[in-house]
């Protein structure tokens, strides 16, 4: 396993507000991650640190092994920002070449399809573009620059359903072939469970879960049943939240059941499900665990 990135002890504060927290995280190379988070919980301040936007109260920044020095830019790096003001008088192909002088991996060719995917006119000014479409140029540059380190902050902010779908396919096919670390904070999670391969969560500045979509699939179950009978069921599996109704009791735990804890649950007359994703990070964050 190759490591794109590690954060060390990362810390940022804003006055009294602690933005991020003793903040240790590794991505690997050629993942796609999920961040995912309230709002305050510091994505895009992890996220401008990365980008060198702004400088930590404490904490180190590696990309690729290589100490970033404060002011240091990550190289051959790409980041799409939430919303992006200075480019207002300029027209859509003015930035995408502007951009494109940053980017080694940069491909036009890619970069013109995703203009027609995307139905958008390459003369008009940013600063007539809907807030939807400026989402859309913003990632045109994330997937053609082609970086081995791509992050994206909210990348289908504003964007209609269609949009969204036509960017996931985008993103999962070229990944495919040019496969790089890819980041995307988003709150549209259940939509993220389709691209994403791994899930950071964070929650008051420090990272409360980090794991494989896969392992959430088979571990986050919600349980319901008589409470004592769901009390004895969970007896030394991992537990998230609990909520009593009436004389029952219902359990988000985090634990792959095997045939033996399927069969003890028919027995003591406790449904399980699977979690969706949403659902798994509400529970979490909720259950606070
Ligand atoms: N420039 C700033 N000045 C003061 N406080 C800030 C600043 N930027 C962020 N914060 C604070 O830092 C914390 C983390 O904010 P951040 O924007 O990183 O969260 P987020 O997870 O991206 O939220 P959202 O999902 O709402 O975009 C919040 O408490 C926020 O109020």
């Amino acid at each position: 396993m190759s490591i794109a990135m590690t954060c060390g002890n990362l810390n940022k504060t804003y006055g009294r507000t602690y933005a991020l927290r003793n903040l240790d995280l590794q991505l690997e190379e050629n993942v796609i991650y999920g961040l995912l988070g309230r709002n305050g919980a510091g994505k895009t301040t992890l996220l401008n640190l990365i980008a060198g936007g702004i400088f930590p109260n404490g904490g180190t920044i590696e990309i690729r092994g290589k100490k970033l020095r404060k002011g240091e830019l990550p190289a051959d790096f790409c980041y799409v920002r939430e919303k992006n003001k200075a480019f207002g008088g300029a027209r859509v192909l003015e930035v995408l070449q502007f951009a494109a002088k940053f980017h080694p991996n940069w491909d036009w060719t890619f970069a013109q399809g995703l203009l027609q995917t995307f139905r958008l006119d390459p003369h008009k000014k940013m600063r007539q573009l809907s807030r939807g479409m400026e989402s859309l140029v913003g990632n045109i540059i994330g997937l053609a620059s082609r970086a081995p380190l791509t992050i994206y902050d909210e990348p289908v902010l504003g964007l209609d359903v269609l949009m969204r779908e036509r960017f996931y396919k985008a993103l999962v096919e070229d990944y495919a072939n040019y496969p790089r670390t890819i980041v995307l904070s988003t709150h549209l999670i259940d939509e993220i469970a389709t691209v994403a391969e791994k899930v950071l969560i964070l929650e008051a500045g420090s990272l409360l879960f980090h794991d494989d979509l896969e392992n959430i699939h088979k571990a986050a179950h919600l349980l319901r049943g008589h409470a004592d009978s769901v009390a004895s069921f969970t007896a030394g599996k991992r537990v998230l939240y609990t909520e009593a109704y009436g004389r029952g009791t219902l359990a988000a735990i985090y634990e792959e059941l095997d045939e033996g804890d399927m069969e003890q649950a028919r027995k003591l007359d406790i449904s399980t499900e699977r979690l969706t994703l949403q659902k798994f990070f509400s529970y979490l964050i909720e259950g606070g665990s």
